[in-house]
């Protein structure tokens, strides 16, 4: 079963009412970067590339609180702190605004146990502007069974 956006709430931080949707939370783009180098994984072990922030503002347009995000990909952190409370699995998907403007978030799952300010991948498949703080993808929970809980390499990130 999936849970209401009052329980997702609790458990996302800050969470104010315009982010409470029927179904879940929407999050919203603090950082986008540009990855610059190849990422590495084995069957072992990842390495995650090197990237870099964006500027926040364009020579011909200045404007401090906005990118203008040519086509591309780019990772996005999200401004809210998550928590995944045990006996769920969390998913995000993009808001239908930031699809219906020819640009798609591709997430992974998000684990019971898991804490931070997670990531995404931003696919811009048309030129797009979006504002810092933007509401641009959404968080539901399901409720889920599980031996443990995530204790990974990401746990606490960027908190
Ligand atoms: O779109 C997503 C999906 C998940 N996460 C966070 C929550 C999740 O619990 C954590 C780790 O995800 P996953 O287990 O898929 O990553 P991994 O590459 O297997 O890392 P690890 O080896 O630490 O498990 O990353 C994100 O930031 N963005």
């Amino acid at each position: 079963m999936f849970r209401s956006g009052a329980f997702v709430a609790e458990h996302v931080s800050p969470a104010i009412d315009e982010q409470v949707q029927p179904n879940g939370v929407d999050l919203t783009v603090d950082v986008v970067f540009d990855q610059l180098e190849p990422g590495r994984i084995t069957r072992d072990d990842k390495e995650i590339g090197d990237r870099v922030a964006r500027p926040l503002e364009e020579l011909e347009r200045k404007d401090p609180d906005k990118y203008y995000l040519p086509v591309g990909s780019y990772i996005v952190r999200y401004g809210e702190r998550i928590r995944i409370p045990e006996g769920h699995v969390g998913f995000v998907y993009p808001r239908s605004s930031l699809m219906r403007n020819s640009c798609m978030l591709n997430t992974a799952v998000w684990d019971a146990g898991y804490e931070g300010r997670g990531e995404g991948l931003l696919q811009v498949h048309h030129d797009v502007e979006l504002e810092r703080g933007a509401r641009i993808a959404q968080l539901v929970f399901a409720q889920a069974d599980h031996a443990e809980t995530y204790d990974g390499s990401y746990q606490g990130e960027h908190l």
